[in-house]
C-alpha cells in the first residue's frame, strides 16, 4: 500500500438531506465548508441510485482543491466509475457490513485510500492486521447521533482513546462530534474528526468548518507514540 498522505483532521461526511434542508446542494455545501478549513470529504449517499451518486461525486470533485481528499462511502462501483471517467477521487470508506477490505483493495488498487469503520477491540485489531492495507479507521460513535439510525453505541472520549490505542492506524472519531471535542481527541492521538450534521446542517458551513479547524489547531500536534503511550 503506497497511499499519498491525507489530512483527515477536519473530515466532512456529507448528507444530502441535511444540505437540502438548508437549501444547498452537497457540492455547494462542500465548497463553503472547504473555505472554512475542511481537509477531507466523504460523499455518503444512503438513499441515492448509482447515477445520482456519481453525479454528486463529479460535482464535488469540480469544486474541491487538489489538497482535499475525496472519499466515496460504501460504493466501490461509484469510485471506480468516477476514476475511469477521469474524476479525481482518492478512495473508499467501508464499514463492517460492506465489502471486506481485502476485496475493496483488490478493486481500487494499492494507491487509493481505504478507510474502515471499527467500533470494538476485535474490529480494531483485525483492521490493523489486515494484509489488504487499511489506511485509516473511523471509530464511533463518539457521542449519540441522529444522523445514522444504526450507529454503534456511544463510546465517549475514554472509549475512543482506549480503542484508538489498540492500533497504529490513523483513527478519526465519528458520531456527534462538536468542535469542543477536538482538543481532547487530538490529545488522545486522533488523526481527525469526521463530521456530518455539525457542518451539513449548519446555517453557515464555512463558519462551522472553521470552528472545527480552529479547535483542532488549538492543540499542538504531538507524536502519536507519545500520545498513545
Ligand atoms: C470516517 C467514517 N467512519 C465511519 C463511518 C461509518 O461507516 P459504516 O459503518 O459503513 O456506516 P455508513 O456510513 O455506511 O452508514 C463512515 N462513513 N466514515
Ligand atoms: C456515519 C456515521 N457512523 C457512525 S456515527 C455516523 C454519523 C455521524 O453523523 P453526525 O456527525 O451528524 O453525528
Ligand atoms: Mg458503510
Amino acid at each position: 500500500m503506497t497511499v499519498t498522505p491525507v489530512d483527515l483532521s477536519v473530515y466532512l461526511v456529507t448528507d444530502a438531506a441535511q444540505c437540502e434542508a438548508r437549501g444547498r446542494s452537497v457540492a455547494e455545501t462542500v465548497a463553503q465548508a472547504v473555505k472554512g478549513g475542511v481537509t477531507a470529504v466523504q460523499i455518503r449517499e444512503k438513499h441515492t441510485d448509482g447515477g445520482d451518486f456519481l453525479r454528486t461525486v463529479t460535482e464535488v470533485a469540480a469544486v474541491l482543491p487538489e489538497h482535499v481528499a475525496l472519499i466515496v462511502n460504501d460504493r466501490v462501483d461509484v469510485f471506480l466509475a468516477a476514476r475511469a471517467a477521469g474524476i479525481r477521487v482518492s478512495g473508499v470508506h467501508v464499514g463492517q457490513s460492506d465489502l471486506p477490505p481485502s476485496a475493496v483493495r483488490d478493486l481500487i488498487g494499492p494507491h487509493a485510500v481505504l478507510g474502515l469503520s471499527a467500533a470494538t477491540p476485535d474490529e480494531l485489531r483485525a483492521a490493523a492486521q489486515d494484509p489488504a492495507g487499511v489506511h485509516h479507521v473511523g471509530i464511533g460513535a463518539l457521542h449519540a447521533t441522529r444522523t445514522k439510525a444504526d450507529a454503534p453505541p456511544s463510546l465517549g472520549h475514554d472509549g475512543f482513546a482506549r480503542l484508538a490505542r489498540l492500533s497504529d492506524l490513523p483513527a478519526v472519531a465519528i458520531g456527534g462530534v462538536n468542535p469542543a471535542d477536538l482538543p481532547r481527541l487530538r490529545e488522545a492521538g486522533a488523526a481527525g474528526a469526521a463530521v456530518v450534521s455539525g457542518i451539513c446542517a449548519a446555517q453557515d458551513p464555512s463558519a462551522a468548518a472553521r470552528a472545527y479547524a480552529d479547535a483542532w489547531s488549538r492543540v499542538p500536534a504531538r507524536s502519536r507514540e507519545k500520545d498513545l503511550a
